[in-house]
């Protein structure tokens, strides 16, 4: 009976850190093995809606006072599902509370499976998994692994060739969704069309123990967060090589350090030694340690100087250390609201409990809440060296959302976004810059961009967006642009209350700005980026209007002056009551 038990407590606890399967795996103090629980838990979830139909219809949790709605679930599965039956002793009261009904628990199984036409166990479990699937709006959407290739220890030749040799190519991520009730991960592989060297594979694909994944020959980084490094560095190779340093201001855990590199990696003939070319920075010390463990093991030490615990807004851009940086990457702290939980704890449907069977969380709907883990790139980076592995999960980036929206917090947000990117701005030689957050809030993303568009820093510069028809192949092509005002997360329709909107970004400026949005059958959460690009002739147009400006206005003086002489000579005239007639 302790299996049940077990499996009951993992389910009603507080989340804690990790995917759910590791969380049993690490968990204390059970009695039954964690295979088995897992097992029991993985199973019962399949065929949940039908089991809670025939514990209600049986009348079982009226009959059964001692039974939850939860454990009942559990064991009713094994009883009428289980090869073995529930596994307990015939004696045990749990094992006799559902058995003592095992006929009218079967009546109202088959009746089940015929109200819904099918003649054999397997196409009833095939039936009910869709049925699922399409209840919790999981039909059809694809929510792949992505796998970075990096290019400073491999190519995508080499491991298509080795870690990936025994995948099948498919034309379509649709075709990575999992098929019937198979959850676990086939081995298809999919080319992505928008970053070079990036592929997905099925979501439950797991390289960990992969040597390729081991000696960082691959990361595990979401599409979206490649976009950035690419759009600042692009599809050049060694015969347009990028010129200058790179400063990526906001960089722990270090996923888009680790792509920068990788693409420079890609730019340099072998025989050209790497100098270094990038400095990175993370505010915080405790991240900076995870920054250096991911920029080592993807053997960018060569290419990247880590500043640990240095704070982006407190670099001086006139140092002569940063005399050559032409380029910077900014993905500042945001709200997270892109981020798409990952949460895989199974979730059930209940049957419904005894009127006087007093629950406790077992009667509800789990759903992790984003403060009942400890799951920040901050606390995640205290474990021991070996612990630390390229990052594959947004939420090591970023804030986990709590799913409210706080208006003052993103005002906050916004304004230190806002701040940090004119800082990057800047840089005196700097000539591209890209800012990015994995957030869904205009205040964001084209506010911000609105903001710095706006700013003395980017008029003086000439600081203008990079253009879609400017950026990389992979971008252009990328069909979610920039949005007017805030969308429902769910509908993706305008939110026409909303009372901020863009209005002085022009309809190129908005086609200039690249979103993401979770849900839609691209694979990918939430995010935004914009690239800026110095622009001498907008420099100097807006040089020469506001020089024209300042003549304008020192002419406008002088004649005031002027004015102000002559009025005065008049005033003087008028005052001189001396020689008369
Ligand atoms: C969204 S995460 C960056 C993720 C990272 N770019 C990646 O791809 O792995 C934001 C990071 O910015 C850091 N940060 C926030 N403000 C900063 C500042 N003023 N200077 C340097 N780092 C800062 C935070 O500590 C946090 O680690």
């Amino acid at each position: 009976m302790s299996l049940y038990f077990d499996a009951v407590n993992i389910l009603t606890e507080p989340a804690s850190g990790g995917s759910f399967k590791s969380r049993i795996y690490s968990a204390r103090n059970l009695r039954a093995t964690p295979a088995q629980i897992y097992a029991l838990i993985i199973e019962t979830s399949k065929w949940d809606r039908v089991l809670a139909e025939v514990i209600d219809r049986s009348d079982l949790l009226n009959l059964e006072r001692k039974l939850s709605p939860l454990l009942a679930l559990l064991l009713v599965h094994d009883h009428l599902i289980a090869k073995k039956g529930i596994s307990a002793p015939t004696s045990h009261p749990l094992r006799q509370a559902v058995e003592r009904h095992k006929v009218r628990l079967k009546a109202e199984f088959t009746k089940s499976r015929v109200r819904r036409g099918c003649a054999s166990i397997e196409q009833f479990k095939t039936a009910v998994l869709r049925e699922k699937r399409e209840a919790d709006g999981s039909d059809g959407f694809v929510y792949p692994r992505w796998v970075r290739v990096n290019n400073i220890r491999s190519s995508l030749e080499e491991q298509l060739k080795t870690t990936f040799a025994s995948y099948r190519r498919v034309e379509s991520l649709a075709e990575l969704a999992p098929e019937g009730d198979d959850r676990t991960a086939r081995q298809l592989l999919y080319l992505d069309p928008h970053i070079p060297d990036l592929v997905a594979v099925p979501y439950g694909a797991d390289f960990t123990s992969s040597t390729a994944y081991k000696n960082g020959e691959i990361i595990l980084q979401d599409k979206a967060s490649c976009f950035p490094a690419y759009l600042l560095l692009g599809d050049r190779g060694p015969k347009d090589a990028w010129q200058g340093d790179l400063v990526d201001g906001c960089a722990a855990p270090g996923n888009k350090t680790t792509h920068l590199a990788s693409l420079l990696a890609k730019q340099q003939t072998h025989h050209k030694r790497q100098k270094k070319q990038v400095f990175c920075m993370d505010a915080s010390r405790v991240r900076s340690k995870t920054l250096q463990k991911m920029v080592s093991l993807a053997g960018a030490d060569q290419t990247v100087t880590v500043l640990p615990g240095q704070d982006f807004l407190a670099l001086d851009p006139m140092d002569e250390r940063f005399e050559k940086v032409t380029g910077l990457l900014l993905d500042p702290s945001c709200s997270g609201s892109g981020i798409i939980g990952r949460d895989d704890v199974p979730q059930f449907t209940l049957p419904k409990a005894a009127t006087s069977y007093a629950p406790n969380t077992q009667g509800k709907k789990r759903k992790r809440q984003a403060n009942d883990t400890d799951e920040s790139g901050e606390q995640r980076s205290k474990g021991k060296a070996s612990d630390v592995k390229p990052s594959s999960d947004p939420a090591d980036e970023n804030d986990i959302p709590t799913g409210e929206v706080d208006q003052d917090r993103l005002i906050k947000l916004s304004n230190l976004q806002t701040r940090i990117m004119e800082h990057a701005l800047s840089f005196p030689h700097a000539t591209h810059v890209t800012y990015s957050t994995c957030s869904i809030h205009l205040i964001e993303n084209e506010s911000v961009v609105q903001r710095i568009l706006a700013s003395d820093v980017a008029k003086e510069g000439g600081w203008r967006l990079l253009r879609r028809d400017e950026q990389p192949e992979g971008m252009r092509k990328w069909t979610h642009r920039g949005v007017r005002r805030d969308r429902d997360p769910e509908t993706k329709a305008e939110i026409e209350s909303s009372s901020l909107s863009v209005d002085d970004l022009s309809e190129e400026d908005l086609d200039a700005c690249v979103r993401c949005w979770s849900g839609d059958a691209e694979g990918l959460g939430g995010f935004f980026v914009a690239g800026f690009v110095r622009d001498p002739q907008f420099a100097s147009e807006v040089t020469e209007t506001k020089s024209k400006a300042k003549h304008a206005v020192v002419q406008d003086k002088q004649e005031e002056q002027e004015q102000d002489e002559e009025e005065e000579e008049e005033e003087e005239d008028d005052d001189w009551e001396g020689f008369s007639d």
